[in-house]
C-alpha cells in the first residue's frame, strides 16, 4: 500500500482472528499472519485463530490441539507438515479470540457455523467487518441465504467473502493460486477515501426480481448510514461506522491482508456471486467424481463441469438475480476455475469417486478418509435440493438434483446422462 494513501487519524491498527482452523482455516491462518508480520501499519501483528479443542495423541501422549499448535507451529491433525508463522495464536476460547478484533475470518465447515454465530452475538466490537470462507448455503422455511449476508445480519456487521480455485494443501505448500475476495464496502467506511474503491459494484438488476424493488437497487445512491445487502438491496441492518483511528477497512486494506506472492487475491463486488459459486460447485463436484469412479473418463466428467456450470449460473440469476453478475461464474477464480479444481482434485471429487470405485456411501468414505475432515457438498446438496422442492423447481436442476437423489440411493450414476440430456 502507498503510504500516502493511510488516514493520518490511523493511530489503531487491526486485530484479526480467523474463527476455524481446518485444513483451510489453517491455511488462511497462516497466509494472513504472515501479511500482518508484514504491515505493522496497518495491522496488530498477533493474529488468533479460534480452534475448536480437541485432544489429538502427539509423540506417544494426548494433548490438547491448541497447545500442540502453540508449542510446535503446527496443526498436526488438521494440516500436517506445515510451519505455521509464530504470531498465529490458537485460542481454545472463542470468546477470548474475537474480543477487540476489528476484522472476523469466518472459516469452519457451514454445518457448525449457526452455533458459533450464536455464541458471538454480543461478544464481537460493534464495529467489526468480516469476511466469510465457508462454502455453504443456509437453507431455512424462507429460503435460501449466503453465510456472508448470514452472518452479516446475524451479527449485525458488514461481510464479504473470499472464494476460489483454492485446494489448502496446495496453498500452504506455497504453491502460486488465485482467489476471489468479494467486498462492497459500506459508504460509511469508505468516505475518507472514496477512491480507494474503485472496482465498481458487478451485476445488473433483475426484471423479474420479486425481491428487490428498482428503486432499492445499486442504481439509487445511498446515504451515508446506508448501505446495500449481498442482493442490492439497502440494508436493515443498522452498522457502527469504524472509527477514524483505524485504518479504513477496504479493498486496499483487504487485498495486504491476504494477498501473497503464491495467493493472488482479485477484488471484486459482487459478495452473493462469490458466495454462491464456492458452495453450489460442490454440488458439481460430487457429480465429477461419481462419473470419474464410474471409470467415463474426462469426456464425461467436462461435460458433468459445462452442465453444473450452467445450473450455477441459472440458479444465481434465479434467486439472487438482482446483483449477481454472470462474469464472477465464468471469470473468476470462483466460479469457473474453483469448479474445474473442485473437479480434478477436491475433496468432493475424490471421495465420491471413492463411494463409487468401492460400491460404499459417500458419507461413509468422508468419515474413513478424511480425518474429521468435513465435505460441504452432500449437505449443500441436501439442502439445495429442498429449497427447490419447495417450489417445484426439481426439474429445472437436473444435475443437483440428481447428485441429491444418487446420495439418497434414489438415481444412480448410470442415470446420469438421461437426466441431464435437455441441458
Ligand atoms: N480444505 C480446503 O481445501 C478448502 C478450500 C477452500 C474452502 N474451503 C471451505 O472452508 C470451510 C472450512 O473448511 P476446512 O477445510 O477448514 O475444514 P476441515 O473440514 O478441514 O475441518 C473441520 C473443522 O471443523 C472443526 N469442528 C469439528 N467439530 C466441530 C464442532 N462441533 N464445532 C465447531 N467446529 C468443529 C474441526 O476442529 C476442524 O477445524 C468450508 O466451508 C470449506 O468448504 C475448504
Ligand atoms: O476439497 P473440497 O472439495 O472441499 O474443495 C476445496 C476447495 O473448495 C477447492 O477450491
Amino acid at each position: 500500500m502507498a503510504p500516502g494513501l493511510l488516514s493520518a487519524n490511523a493511530t489503531r491498527k487491526h486485530k484479526v482472528t480467523v474463527i476455524g482452523s481446518g485444513n483451510w482455516g489453517s491455511t488462511i491462518s497462516k497466509i494472513v499472519s504472515e501479511n500482518t508480520k508484514e504491515h505493522p501499519e496497518l495491522f496488530e501483528e498477533e493474529v488468533q485463530m479460534w480452534v475448536y479443542e480437541e485432544e489429538v495423541e502427539y509423540e506417544g501422549k494426548t494433548q490438547k490441539l491448541t497447545s500442540i499448535i502453540n508449542t510446535h507451529h503446527e496443526n498436526i491433525k488438521y494440516l500436517p507438515n506445515i510451519k505455521l508463522p509464530t504470531n498465529l495464536i490458537a485460542n481454545p476460547s472463542l470468546e477470548d479470540a474475537v474480543s477487540n478484533s476489528s476484522i472476523l475470518i469466518f472459516n469452519l465447515p457451514h454445518q457448525f457455523i449457526h452455533r458459533i454465530c450464536g455464541q458471538l452475538k454480543g461478544k464481537i466490537l460493534p464495529f467489526a467487518r468480516g469476511i466469510s470462507c465457508i462454502k455453504g448455503v443456509n437453507v431455512t422455511d424462507e429460503g435460501v441465504s449466503l453465510f456472508s449476508e448470514w452472518i452479516g445480519e446475524g451479527l449485525g456487521i458488514y461481510c464479504g467473502a473470499l472464494s476460489g480455485a483454492n485446494i489448502a494443501s496446495e496453498i500452504a505448500a506455497e504453491k502460486w493460486s488465485e482467489t476471489t475476495i468479494a467486498y462492497d464496502p459500506p459508504p460509511m467506511d469508505n468516505s475518507r477515501n472514496p477512491s480507494r474503491n474503485a472496482t465498481p459494484r458487478s451485476g445488473t438488476p433483475s426484471r423479474n426480481s420479486p425481491r428487490a424493488s428498482a428503486d432499492e437497487l445499486s442504481i439509487t445512491p445511498l446515504a451515508e448510514n446506508q448501505h446495500r445487502d449481498v442482493r442490492g438491496r439497502i440494508s436493515k441492518t443498522k452498522l457502527t461506522p469504524v472509527p477514524q483511528e483505524y485504518p479504513p477497512l477496504d479493498h486496499d486494506t483487504f487485498k495486504t491482508l491476504f494477498h501473497r506472492p503464491y495467493f493472488h487475491v482479485r477484488m471484486v463486488s459482487d459478495v452473493a456471486g462469490v458466495s454462491l459459486g464456492g458452495a453450489l460447485k460442490n454440488i458439481v463436484a460430487l457429480a465429477a467424481g461419481f462419473v470419474d469412479g464410474r471409470g467415463w473418463g474426462d469426456n464425461a466428467k467436462a461435460a458433468i463441469m459445462r452442465v453444473g456450470l450452467l445450473e450455477m449460473v441459472k440458479f444465481g440469476h434465479e434467486f439472487f438475480g438482482e446483483t449477481i453478475s454472470t462474469g464472477t461464474f465464468t471469470e473468476e477464480s470462483a466460479g469457473v476455475a474453483d469448479l474445474i479444481t473442485s473437479c480434478m482434485g477436491g475433496r468432493n471429487f475424490r471421495c465420491a469417486k471413492k463411494a463409487v470405485e468401492k460400491g460404499i456411501s459417500v458419507q461413509e468414505v468422508e468419515q474413513t478418509e478424511l480425518n474429521g475432515q468435513k465435505l460441504q457438498g452432500t449437505s449443500t446438496a441436501a439442502e439445495v435440493n429442498s429449497f427447490l422442492k419447495q417450489r417445484g423447481l426439481e426439474q429445472d436442476y437436473p444435475l443437483f438434483t440428481a447428485v441429491h437423489n444418487i446420495l439418497e440411493g434414489r438415481n444412480t450414476v448410470d442415470d446420469i446422462p438421461d437426466l441431464v440430456a435437455r441441458t
